[in-house]
């Protein structure tokens, strides 16, 4: 036996150990790290590269990667990935490894039981006949889609569960130089297909106002985007409204990068409401045909409600020149 009778000892590479501390790093943590030495160097490059290839880092079905053929080198933008909306992180979000969507949240799909309507019934090919309050029976309105939830007895593969089976359609994160990060199609789209859900963090409007605010003053700097999105859903009795505030600034999807357009862009937004969910998740579908390389675009909203908002370069015949900004 060697080492003296004991047992022999494991010897722990550092490039071993690199290779699975690595991929938590912020970038600047990385690129402070490559400098140390060339086998973290060789690492931190591996990262870089693999970050670049999917912004989804493995958690969607097809590769998401960023593109940039402008002067800047830009390889990616950093933030932490979730495929569907989370409670807001209060203090810094956790870090998170390239191939993990998991932040350790509760399942907001199952907040509250399945509203049941007497005598309604499932009629979608996978639920059991007798189920009842399935959405199936519900009426869609515009902008409002009912689907099939955890509250249901069909599975991910029922028909009226399209926008909870993630990304499957081939898109592309280009960079330009005015506009910055967009999400490109990189295959043809038919209008009325599904795209994918603008996640982040759920706040409330006290933390959106606040957040909002600290955008607008580091947008100053010009080296910061955020991504707040404020959508208002129009409750049944006319008269309420609720607000939704999502933030995909630190945690989010792809459709962070979605630029705006002042003719409406070839995106729509639809809330997707399930049974036992107690809040609509937003979702993209294709408002019209979209070809390969064609820019993914929806309307932040009225331009005239902030006219002190930042240039807006989208393009368009109607483009007012400003962006809209969310008034907090
Ligand atoms: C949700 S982010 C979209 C992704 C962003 N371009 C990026 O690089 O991360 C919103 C920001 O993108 C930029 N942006 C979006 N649409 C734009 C447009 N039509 N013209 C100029 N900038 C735009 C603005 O800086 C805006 O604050």
């Amino acid at each position: 036996m060697s080492n003296n009778g004991k047992r022999p000892r494991r010897v722990v590479q550092l490039s071993d150990t690199a290779t699975y501390v690595l991929p938590y790093l912020y970038p600047a943590e990385l690129s402070a790290i490559s400098l140390t030495c060339k086998t973290l160097h060789l690492i931190a490059k591996s990262v870089t590269a693999a970050r670049s290839s999917d912004a989804c880092r493995n958690t969607e079905k097809v590769p998401i990667p960023f593109i940039n053929s402008t002067a800047d080198s830009h390889p990616y933008t950093y933030f932490i990935y979730t495929p569907t909306q989370v409670l807001s992180f209060s203090d810094a979000p956790p870090r998170q490894p390239w191939g993990s969507s998991s932040l350790e949240q509760p399942d907001l799909g199952l907040i509250l039981p399945p509203t049941l309507e007497d005598g309604s019934r499932c009629e979608c090919e996978r639920c059991d006949s007798e189920s009842v309050g399935c959405p199936c029976s519900r009426q869609n309105f515009p902008g409002l889609i009912w689907e099939c939830g955890s509250g249901c007895m069909c599975d991910l593969g029922c028909a009226n569960r399209v926008s909870q089976r993630g990304i499957s359609i081939r898109l592309k994160i280009v960079r330009s130089q005015r506009k910055g990060w967009g999400l490109h199609a990189d295959q043809f789209i038919p209008s009325g297909e599904f795209i994918c859900e603008y996640a982040g963090e759920l706040l409330t409007t006290k933390e959106a106002r606040k957040r909002q605010q600290t955008y607008d003053k580091l947008k100053s700097t010009n080296k910061h985007t955020s991504a707040l999105l404020v959508v208002r859903e129009h409750l049944p009795s006319g008269n309420t409204c609720m607000r939704i505030n999502i933030d995909a600034t630190r945690i989010g999807n792809v459709a962070r990068f979605i630029n705006h357009s002042c003719d409406g862009g070839n995106l729509s937004t639809v809330l997707v409401r399930s049974s036992s969910a107690l809040l609509p998740r937003v979702c993209f579908f294709a408002s019209q045909d979209i070809l390969k390389d064609q820019e993914l675009t929806f309307s932040y909203g009225d331009s005239g409600l902030n006219p002190n908002g930042s240039k807006c370069f989208c393009g368009t015949g109607c483009c007012t020149g400003i962006m809209p900004s969310e008034l907090t």
